[in-house]
C-alpha cells in the first residue's frame, strides 16, 4: 500500500512537472503562419501540437525506469484512481495494515490522514480513539501524511503569530503564499492531466468539451486548496494578506502593509475589518486611495479566475444552449460600455466633491475660460486667516534669519516639532491642509492617482522680486522662467496657495511669448492650480512679504514624496506612546476640585442622559465680572458667523471672542494680559473637570473656545416664540427623521461640549436638552461659575434672551489631536513673554 501511494505521488508529480515544463516552453513560441496553413487559429493549435510532442518526450524520460501499466493508457481508470487518492482511501487500508503489524505510531498517522478527508467515517474515529489511549502513541504521532507545503507553512506562520514572533511569522506567511500559488498552478496543470483526451473523433467539439471540463476543474482548484485541516476555510488565500498586513505594520514596513491591505481587499472586498484598516492608514498615517495597489501575484490570480469565470458563464449561457453563432465573447456589452461608465462616474465624482467642498466654504472662482489656459483654476477658502498666519509664523520661527527667499519643508517642520509643541500643532495643520489641497486639485483635474511630489512654505521679501521687464520672470521656487520647457513636466501639476492678502505681487499666466494672459490677486487661502508646463510669473513686490504654500503634484507614483506619510506616522506613534502612558488620576483630581469648592449639582440621572453634568463653583464673582468686561471690550459682533450680527435670532445681538482673538489683542496691547490669563485658566479648569469627571481614557483637547454673549435687542418686541439658539447637536446635522448625521459642514471632530456661564442678570436664556423631535427634555438656568457638560452629539438649545445680556465661555473638545486648538499654546507664550519683559523692567527700576 505504501508502494502504491509512493508510486501514485511520483506519477502525479512527474506528470505535472512535465506539463508545466512543456507549457512554459510553448508559451515562448512565436507562431510562423506559413507552417500550418490558414484553416485554424495557428497559434493555439501549433501550441497544442508542440506541447503534445514535448509531453510525450518528457514522460518517456520520467518513466523510463518504470513499467507503464495498462491503466496508464486508459483515461477513465486514471480518473477513478485519482478520485480514490483524493479521498485518501489508501490510508484507510494502510492504517489497518499497520494495526495488524502492531506498528501503532504509523497506524495513528495513517488513520489521522484518512480521517481528515473522511471526517464522518465512524470506524476511523473509533480507531483514532483507540490509538490515542495506547501508551506508546503520543499526540504528536497524529500527523497528516499528505500535508502540503503551503498548509504546513501557513500553520507554522500561525504558531509564530500566536507567539508574537512577527518577523518569523511574516517570513512563513510569505513562503506559504509562494507555496500556495505554486500549488494552485500545479492543481490547474493536474486538471489538464486528468481530463486530457486521447481520442479525437469530432476534433473541434471534443477539444472544446474537454477544455470546458478542464476549465471547471481548474476553477475548482481554489476550493480544493482552501483547506488547512479538514474543512474548507472561507477566504483562505485572502487571510494570508490579512496576517501579512498586521505583521508588516508591526515590523514597521508600512508601505508594504498598505499593499497587503489592498491585496486582501482585492481578494475579499467585503472584509469589514480590512476596510477599517484601510481607513486607519488613510486617517492616521497619510495614505490615500492611489497608494492602495495590490500585489501583482494576486492581481494575476484574480484576473485569471475572472477570465475562467467569464468563459464558464459564456458556456452556461451560450455554448450549451443555442445556435447564436455570431455571439462574440470578447465584445460583450459589459466590456464595450465599461469605459463609458468609468469616465462618466469620474465626472460625477468630481461634481459630488465640488459640491461638498462648497459646503465647507471652498469655492471655485475661475476656470480655464477666465484664466485663458486649458488646465487652470482658482479656488478660495482653502485656509482660514489664523491658519495662514500660523503657517507664516512657523516659517519665521524655524528660520528667523533674514533671507530674500526662505523655504520650509515638511521634514524641517517635523524636526522642529520634536521639541516645540506649538510646531507639532502647526505640522498637523500643514499636513491636513496639504491633503485637502491634493485631493481638491486631483479631483479638479480628474486624476485619481495624484501624489505630492514636493511641498514648501515660501516667503519672499519685499522688493526682491524682479518684474517681467527685467528679463527674469520669477517662478514659485524663486528661479526665472525657462524658455525650454522639458517634456517631463506634462505629468506634473502645481498648486500655489497664498498665505497673505496683498495689494501687489500678483501672479500672472503668460503665453509662449511671455505676454500676460490672466492675473490672480493675492489673498489668504486662495488656491491656484495649473500644469507645471504652464508659463507664469510674479510682479515685483513692493510693500510686504509675499508668502505662499507651494505644492507640486505628480501622477507618477514613483515620484511620490513620502515625507508627509513619515510625518503623519511619527505624529501617530508619538500620540500612541503618550496615550499609553496617560492615566487620568481621577479620584485625586476630583478631590482637588472638591477642595477648590467645585460642587456637582446634577449628574447624568438628574439630567436624563449619559455623560451629562452640571457643576457649580467653577468661577467666582470677580472672575465672572472680569470676563464679562473682556467680552464688552474685545468681543466681535457676529464672530465665527462671518460677521452676521444675529445668526440665531433676529431679536438678539450675537458677539464672541476666541482665544485666538484674545491673544491677538494682548499682542497689540489692547487688553490686559491678566484677563487673558484668566480666560485660559478657567477654560483649562473646565477641560480638566470634564476629562476627569467623565473618566475618559484619552486626553480631551480644545477644538474651539469662544467667549460668547447674546444680547436682547431693544426692538420693542415683548413676546417671542423663537429661540436664542435653535435645537442642534454640536458634531452632526439633524435630519428630518430626527437622526443626526456626522457629515460636513458639521464639526464632526468634536466629541464633548462644555459651557461655563458668567452671569444671571438677564431674562430668559435657559439652556435645555432636547428630544430627537426637538421638544424640551430638561432645562437649566445659567449663573456665574456654573458649567454644563455633555456629549457633543446630544440635542440641545437656548431659549430666547428676553432682556439683558447672557455671556458664557463655550468650549468644544475633541479626542483627536489633529484638531488641537493652537491658540491656547500661542496665547500662553505671548503672556509668558510679557511677564518676562515686566520682570526685567522692574529689575531695571531697582
Ligand atoms: O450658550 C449655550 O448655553 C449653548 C450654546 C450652544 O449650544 C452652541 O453655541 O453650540
Ligand atoms: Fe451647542
Amino acid at each position: 500500500m505504501r508502494g502504491a501511494i509512493n508510486d501514485y505521488n511520483f506519477y502525479k508529480a512527474a506528470s505535472i512537472d512535465c506539463r508545466l515544463k512543456c507549457s512554459s516552453k510553448v508559451d515562448g513560441f512565436r507562431t510562423n503562419y506559413t507552417e500550418l496553413g490558414v484553416w485554424v487559429d495557428q497559434t493555439f493549435y501549433e501550441k497544442v501540437i508542440k506541447k503534445s510532442v514535448c509531453l510525450k518526450k518528457c514522460r518517456a524520460n520520467q518513466f523510463r525506469h518504470r513499467q507503464e501499466s495498462e491503466g496508464e493508457k486508459d483515461r477513465h481508470s486514471i480518473r477513478t484512481i485519482d478520485e480514490a487518492f483524493a479521498e485518501r482511501r489508501p490510508y484507510g487500508y494502510l492504517h489497518y495494515c499497520y494495526y495488524k503489524l502492531e506498528q501503532y505510531k504509523d497506524a495513528a498517522a495513517a488513520a489521522y490522514t484518512f480521517y481528515l478527508a473522511n471526517p464522518h467515517d465512524m470506524s476511523v474515529l473509533e480507531s483514532i480513539n483507540y490509538y490515542r489511549n495506547l501508551d506508546d502513541v503520543e499526540v504528536s504521532d497524529f500527523v497528516d501524511l499528505e500535508r502540503k507545503d503551503y498548509q504546513k507553512l501557513r500553520m507554522e506562520a500561525e504558531t509564530a503569530y500566536k507567539e508574537e514572533k512577527w518577523e518569523e511569522s511574516r517570513k512563513k506567511i510569505e513562503q506559504a503564499l509562494a507555496a500556495y500559488y505554486k500549488e494552485e498552478e500545479r492543481c490547474r496543470a493536474h486538471c489538464e492531466e486528468v481530463h486530457s483526451p486521447n481520442i479525437f473523433p469530432d476534433f473541434d467539439v471534443n477539444v472544446a468539451d474537454l477544455y470546458i471540463t478542464v476549465l471547471l476543474c481548474q476553477f475548482g482548484c481554489e476550493d480544493k486548496l482552501s483547506v488547512l485541516l479538514k474543512d474548507k476555510e472561507e477566504n483562505y488565500l485572502a487571510e494570508h494578506y490579512n496576517y501579512l498586513q498586521f505583521l508588516l505594520y508591526k515590523l514597521n514596513h508600512v508601505d508594504l502593509a498598505v499593499e497587503a491591505v489592498a491585496t486582501a481587499l482585492l481578494l475579499n472586498p467585503d472584509d469589514i475589518d480590512m476596510r477599517k484598516n484601510r481607513a486607519f492608514y488613510v486617517m492616521n498615517l497619510g495614505y490615500h486611495q492611489a497608494h492602495f495597489i495590490p500585489r501583482k501575484e494576486a492581481v494575476d490570480y484574480v484576473k485569471r479566475r475572472q477570465e475562467m469565470d467569464k468563459l464558464l458563464k459564456y458556456v452556461m449561457d451560450v455554448y450549451d444552449t443555442a445556435d447564436q453563432e455570431d455571439e462574440d465573447l470578447f465584445t460583450t456589452d459589459e466590456q464595450s460600455s465599461s469605459d463609458g461608465i468609468q469616465s462618466s462616474s469620474l465626472l460625477h465624482q468630481k461634481d459630488h466633491y465640488m459640491k461638498r467642498y462648497e459646503q465647507i466654504g471652498i469655492k471655485l472662482k475661475a476656470g480655464s475660460k477666465e484664466l485663458k489656459g486649458k488646465l487652470r483654476f482658482v479656488a478660495d477658502g482653502l485656509l482660514r486667516e489664523e491658519q495662514c498666519e500660523e503657517l507664516i509664523s512657523v516659517l519665521k520661527m524655524i528660520k528667523p534669519e533674514e533671507q530674500i527667499i526662505t523655504n520650509l519643508t515638511v521634514s524641517e517642520i517635523m524636526e522642529s516639532a520634536k521639541e516645540e509643541e506649538e510646531n507639532e500643532v502647526a505640522l498637523r495643520m500643514f499636513l491636513r491642509v496639504s491633503e485637502v489641497i491634493r485631493h481638491y486639485t486631483g479631483q479638479y483635474f480628474n486624476q485619481s492617482a495624484f501624489f505630492i511630489r514636493q511641498a514648501v512654505i515660501m516667503c519672499q521679501q519685499p522688493n526682491s522680486g524682479k518684474d517681467f521687464t527685467e528679463g527674469c520672470i520669477q517662478q514659485s521656487d524663486g528661479s526665472c522662467l525657462q524658455s525650454n520647457i522639458t517634456k517631463t513636466s506634462e505629468r506634473h501639476y502645481i498648486a500655489i496657495i497664498y498665505l497673505n492678502d496683498l495689494t501687489d505681487g500678483h501672479m500672472y499666466f503668460l503665453d509662449k511669448d511671455n505676454n500676460k494672459q490672466s492675473k490672480v490677486e493675492a489673498k489668504c487661502g486662495r488656491l491656484i492650480g495649473f500644469q507645471a508646463s504652464d508659463r507664469y510669473g510674479w510682479n515685483g513686490l513692493s510693500k510686504k512679504d509675499r508668502c505662499v504654500l507651494v505644492l507640486q503634484f505628480t501622477i507618477d507614483r514613483t515620484e511620490d514624496d513620502n515625507s508627509h506619510r513619515k510625518a503623519m506616522t511619527q505624529l501617530y506613534t508619538a500620540e500612541q506612546t503618550k496615550k499609553k502612558g496617560y492615566k487620568n488620576n481621577r479620584t485625586q483630581m476630583l478631590k482637588h476640585f472638591d477642595n477648590e469648592g467645585l460642587k456637582l449639582s446634577m449628574n447624568e440621572t438628574d439630567l436624563l442622559g449619559k455623560d451629562r453634568f452640571v457643576v457649580d463653583g467653577m468661577a467666582n464673582e470677580d472672575q465672572c465680572r472680569m470676563l464679562m468686561e473682556l467680552a464688552k471690550m474685545g468681543a466681535i459682533i457676529g464672530d465665527g458667523y462671518d460677521g452676521d450680527q444675529s445668526p440665531h435670532s433676529d431679536h438678539e445681538l450675537y458677539m464672541g471672542l476666541s482665544v485666538h482673538g484674545a491673544s491677538k489683542l494682548v499682542d497689540i496691547n489692547a487688553i490686559n494680559k491678566d484677563v487673558v490669563q484668566l480666560y485660559l485658566d478657567l477654560t483649562e479648569k473646565g477641560r480638566l473637570w470634564e476629562e476627569n469627571y467623565l473618566n475618559l481614557s484619552t486626553v480631551l483637547y480644545f477644538d474651539f473656545t469662544h467667549l460668547v454673549c447674546r444680547k436682547a435687542l431693544d426692538d420693542g418686541v415683548t413676546s417671542r416664540d423663537d429661540l436664542s439658539h435653535q435645537v442642534h447637536a454640536d458634531n452632526c446635522v439633524i435630519q428630518r427623521d430626527g437622526t443626526c448625521r456626522k457629515e460636513f459642514p458639521a464639526y464632526i471632530q468634536r466629541d464633548y461640549s462644555g459651557l461655563l456661564y458668567l452671569n444671571d442678570d438677564f431674562e430668559g436664556g435657559e439652556f435645555f436638552f432636547a428630544h430627537p423631535n426637538q421638544t424640551e427634555q430638561i432645562a437649566l438656568k445659567p449663573k456665574c461659575g456654573r458649567m454644563v457638560g455633555f456629549n457633543a452629539g446630544d440635542y440641545h438649545g437656548v431659549k430666547a434672551v428676553m432682556k439683558g445680556q447672557r455671556c458664557a465661555l463655550a468650549m468644544w473638545f475633541t479626542t483627536d489631536s489633529n484638531f488641537k486648538e493652537l491658540a491656547h499654546i500661542k496665547a500662553r507664550k505671548t503672556i509668558h513673554k510679557l511677564n518676562q519683559r515686566e520682570m526685567w523692567n522692574s529689575r531695571d527700576e531697582l
